[in-house]
């Protein structure tokens, strides 16, 4: 369980986290939807113990996340909006110095196995500089999963990925959820959040203003939902 108790930032003289109390269970795989500068990005940051909060809690099964805790932070996966990979290194050599990096156990076959999932296997030798947008993306993706980890934080995963790797990705992510994983999602695609979320949060100027059920909603009533919330003062 992650949960958030107070949680809040300002930076200087403005407030972009307003202080935000929610939980998250198991394999649930939660959007959150909000529009541009709603403070979604510092949210998810914070709970993956990148931004330090100005107030309030992060916890995970009931142990408060602290700077230098590796032991809680190895088991987040993050995919940020940088893809972290190194440009020479091809995608295997990627993900083996990351995996070296979380003591992965088997780390190239493991490397291998995710590189198939994602799609890249035919690309496996080639050094990444060569990649197209959507191919960095599939790779990061596989980066966020090397070690396994039992909360996924991703930050836009669908930006910049084709009609083919966007279905790569939703399985990758519904084969997580089964195997129990929570999944946090930033997004702006309703799409992809009726076919892969469970439960949708939506925030609007540093507040968490809405927070729904997706198995009780398709996507126009998320939508009109949405706007709704988004466009009341
Ligand atoms: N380090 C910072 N210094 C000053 N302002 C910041 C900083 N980081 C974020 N902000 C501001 O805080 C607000 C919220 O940013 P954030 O990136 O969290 O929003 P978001 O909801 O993820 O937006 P988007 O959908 O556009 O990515 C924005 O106005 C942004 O400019």
């Amino acid at each position: 369980m992650i949960e958030t108790n107070g949680l809040s930032k300002t930076i200087g003289e403005k407030t972009i986290v307003r202080p935000i109390n929610v939980s998250f269970q198991g394999a649930e795989t939660v959007a959150i939807l909000g529009p541009n500068g709603a403070g979604k990005s510092t949210f998810l940051n914070m709970i993956a113990g990148l931004i330090k909060p100005t107030s309030g809690l992060i916890s995970f099964h009931g142990n408060a996340l602290k700077k230098d805790d590796y032991t809680l932070k190895e088991k987040i996966g993050f995919l940020s909006h940088q893809s972290f990979l190194y440009d020479y290194f091809t995608p295997i050599e990627n993900l083996i110095f990351f995996g070296r990096m979380y003591k992965v156990e088997n780390v190239r076959e493991r490397a291998k196995q995710l590189i198939d999932e994602v799609g890249l296997k035919l690309f496996q030798n080639e050094p990444v500089r060569s990649f197209s947008r959507g191919m960095l993306q599939r790779l990061a993706i596989a980066r966020a999963l090397i070690h396994n980890p039992e909360y996924l934080l991703l930050d836009e995963p669908h930006t910049g990925l084709d009609q083919q790797a966007v279905s790569i990705l939703n399985e990758v992510i519904k084969a997580r959820q089964k195997e129990g994983v929570t999944v946090l999602m930033v997004t702006h695609d309703f799409q992809q959040v009726t076919d892969t979320c469970t439960r949708a949060l939506i925030m609007r100027n540093g507040r968490l203003v809405d927070d729904l059920s997706i198995s009780e909603l398709g996507q126009d009533t998320l939508d009109s939902r949405y706007q709704a919330v988004v466009k009341s003062s």
